[in-house]
């Protein structure tokens, strides 16, 4: 049976759970059996490691302590969640996912795209997602729109500097070269509606690909 793993990723700010919510209605309006979920976290045992990585008082976190309990988290929510939905022949939308360590802590942080990648291997055990959608966003325009946005909660990452948040869209840039038949870069810069469209026509490209 064909899996459907789409996962979604960018900078802070790109507008990932705004665009999944959006797709997440319009396959449940064709007809799909769809899941939605996010990283980290998605089930319990994610969540509690989630409010240890993102409290802003943890400021004495070590990176390589961050990208384990990162591969922690994103293995209780695979084997939980994800893989279940996905021999149920469901459509996994998942906001967040191996990319954002590779981005995040492999390079952001400087810890290694394949050190951080080797981690993860023996977290995933090859379930990579079917295709990845990369939101691309200049970092400064991502996180106005983070700040502006009264009701999400300001988290540890987002307190970093711009240049690290910089970084992480370099290291997206470098994934979307070294895996360009799974990452897809998109303008996350356009408005709601373009960009929604964009990520519709990809992902419906996809799955009409692989029909039964
Ligand atoms: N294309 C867009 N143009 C302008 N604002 C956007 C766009 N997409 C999302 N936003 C807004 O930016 C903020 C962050 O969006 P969000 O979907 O939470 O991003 P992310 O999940 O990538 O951090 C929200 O206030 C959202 O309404
Ligand atoms: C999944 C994951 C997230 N992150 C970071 C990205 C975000 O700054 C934060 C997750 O918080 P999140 O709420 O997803 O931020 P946003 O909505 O802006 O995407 O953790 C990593 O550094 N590595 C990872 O593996």
């Amino acid at each position: 049976m064909t899996s459907y793993f789409f996962s979604f990723e960018g900078p802070d700010g790109a507008g990932k759970t705004t665009i999944i919510s959006m797709v997440e209605s319009f396959l449940r309006d064709k007809g799909w059996d769809v899941v939605a979920t996010r990283e980290p976290g998605g089930i319990e045992i994610a969540e509690k490691i989630r409010d240890i990585i993102l409290n802003p008082a943890h400021k004495v976190m070590d990176g390589r302590t961050e990208a384990l309990l990162y591969a922690a988290a994103r293995r209780q929510h695979l084997v939980e969640k994800v893989i279940p939905a996905l021999k149920d022949g469901k459509i996994v939308l998942c906001d967040r996912f191996i990319d954002s360590s590779l981005a995040y802590q492999g390079f952001a942080r400087g810890l290694g795209i394949d050190e951080v990648l080797s981690i993860n291997q023996f977290a995933i055990e090859g379930y990579f997602p079917t295709l990845t959608l990369y939101f691309d966003i200049d970092p400064k325009i991502g996180l106005e729109r983070i700040y502006g946005n009264e009701k999400r909660e300001i988290n540890r990452l987002d307190l970093e500097s711009l240049s690290f948040h910089e970084n992480v869209r370099k290291g997206y840039l470098q994934l979307v070269e070294r895996f360009p038949e799974r990452i897809v870069l998109l303008d996350a810069s356009k408005s709601v509606a373009d960009v929604f469209a964009d990520a519709i026509s990809i992902l419906m490209g996809n799955l009409e690909k692989n029909m039964p």
